[in-house]
């Protein structure tokens, strides 16, 4: 099926979409040149040189595919032969029901297969500018930290403000120095998921009094100003910094990443915490642990200070604080066509965080689909992007026209996770005998859906190879 004879298709950016971009090209037969601009140029959260490096999170989130969305995602990849997927299933480390993966092991994993693939090349260079005008076919996944010179063009050329907003990134603490005496380890419910024991977070309780003392501390804490320009960045909802949080209301943090249900404390079983803080597996090793949604942008000192007063991390010695980092996306909607081609430039494929989807697996996923476009269009087949009924065709579907907002309204535009807001509606089936009502019906509807979405997905692959 490969064919040498095509000109190849260069992809910028070798993270989580551009190695999914470049794989899916190359297994349709198709050359790429993978151009990656580490080690030459950094980004300010990249630490190493590796393909597809995990920046913050170590996790793909929940891998259950029949109630949850990314977990259905994840499904849907593997199905489509993702590289992503399969070097994060090689790799996973227990998370409970979540899919969590040794950083390292993974992108050694992701850039050993691509530099293995014989028709694919890597190039360690910055692509600073437009793609030259004879590559007329370019995958860009250069994500949220695309460097300066590539932005400001990619802004001029869409005529586009590019719209910033922030993320703040969770600490990481080394395991041996954490309290065991006061912490233990335990999974929410005891849940073993796919790779998991029941026992796979360390767990950090607070009293209400503690609970109060952090959330003072909190509001109080250094934070990282941010410059005038910076002023009316917003915020993506699903990563908020822990002290924006607690600005939102005392109790906010109880009911979000310091919930302390499904727990209990063996050290003191019959006194119930008031919060409790956990943190999950890092690295293969087992020596690295990430405070579970404690992105934050205090400032460090203030953070290591108020991070040592939960119970059980008094002595923490932090592998990395957290901190802030600004995203750069298109205004996809308006600015993308069905096959993720800039509508002013065709020969300009988007893929990744930068066409305004959020998260790792995310990314992978609008890499994958991107590549399969790409490699299709080289090949002179139709292009047929996947039913909406399905995670990718949902999440594409947002992306490329699914989002509304109103002509001359200011851009409202947010990155989005996949979630079954995103999906066509379904009938829950009926149980006969049994009238189905709140969260046994939301789970029943979501059942369905993932259930059309699996069969949908194989016919699409199987539309494709038909046409091979
Ligand atoms: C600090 C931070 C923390 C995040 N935390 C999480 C998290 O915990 N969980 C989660 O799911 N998502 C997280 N995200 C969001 C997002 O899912 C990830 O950034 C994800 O890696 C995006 O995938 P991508 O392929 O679009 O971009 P990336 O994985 O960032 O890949 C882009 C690649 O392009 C390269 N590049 C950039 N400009 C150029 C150029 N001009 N020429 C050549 N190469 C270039 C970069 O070096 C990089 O390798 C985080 C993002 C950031 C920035």
């Amino acid at each position: 099926m490969s064919d040498t004879s095509l000109s190849p298709i260069h992809v910028v950016g070798a993270g989580l979409a551009g190695s999914e971009a470049a794989w899916q090209i190359a297994e349709a037969g198709v050359p790429v040149v993978l151009h990656e601009m580490r080690p030459v140029r950094m980004t300010e959260a990249h630490l190493g040189q590796g393909c597809a490096e995990l920046v913050c999170s170590n996790s793909f989130r929940s891998d259950d595919a029949e109630t949850n969305a990314v977990g259905l995602l994840h499904a849907e990849m593997r199905r489509c032969g993702s590289i992503i997927m399969r070097c994060g299933d090689a790799h996973q480390v227990p998370a409970g029901g979540a899919l969590a993966v040794d950083r390292v092991g993974f992108s050694d994993a992701v850039t050993a297969a691509l530099e293995a693939h014989p028709l694919i090349e890597i190039r360690r260079e910055e692509i600073a500018g437009l793609p030259p005008q004879d590559w007329d076919s370019v995958v860009v996944a250069t994500g949220p930290l695309t460097s300066p010179a590539l932005s400001e063009a990619i802004g001029t050329a869409t005529d586009e403000d590019s719209l910033a907003f922030f993320d703040a990134i969770a600490p990481i603490v080394h395991k041996d120095s954490i309290d065991f005496s006061k912490a233990w380890y335990q999974s929410r419910y005891d849940k073993a998921g796919p790779g998991g024991t029941g026992a796979d977070y360390i767990n950090c309780p607070l009293d209400k009094d503690q609970y109060e003392a952090f959330v003072d501390a909190l509001l109080s804490g250094e934070k990282t100003e941010f410059r005038d320009w910076e002023k009316d960045t917003p915020y993506f909802d699903g990563c908020l910094p822990i002290e924006v949080m607690a600005e939102r209301g005392r109790e906010t943090l109880r009911h979000g990443p310091m919930k302390p249900v499904g727990l209990t404390n063996p050290h003191d079983p019959d006194v119930k915490s008031y919060a409790i803080v956990q943190l999950r597996q890092d690295n293969a090793l087992g020596t690295l642990y990430n405070m579970v949604g404690f992105q934050t942008k205090l400032k460090y000192g203030a953070q290591a200070a108020i991070f040592r007063t939960i119970p059980g991390l008094k002595n923490a010695e932090f592998a990395r604080l957290g901190g802030l980092h600004r995203n750069t996306f298109l205004n996809s909607p308006k600015l993308l066509d069905g096959t993720l081609r800039l509508r002013a430039m065709p020969r300009l494929r988007f893929a990744g965080q930068i066409t305004g989807v959020e998260g790792y697996v995310e990314s992978a996923a609008i890499g994958l689909l991107a590549g399969r476009f790409a490699a299709a269009e080289r090949r002179g087949l139709t292009i047929v992007p996947p039913p909406q009924t399905t995670a990718l065709g949902a999440l594409i579907a947002h992306i490329t026209g699914g989002h509304l907002s109103e002509d001359g309204a200011q851009r409202s535009f947010q990155p989005m996770n996949v979630n079954f807001g995103l999906f066509p509606p379904i009938d829950v089936p009926k149980v006969p005998g049994k009238r189905l009502r709140g969260k046994e019906k939301t789970v029943a509807r979501k059942r369905a859906m993932s259930a059309r979405a699996l069969a949908d997905i194989d016919a699409w692959i199987g539309l494709r190879e038909a046409a091979e």
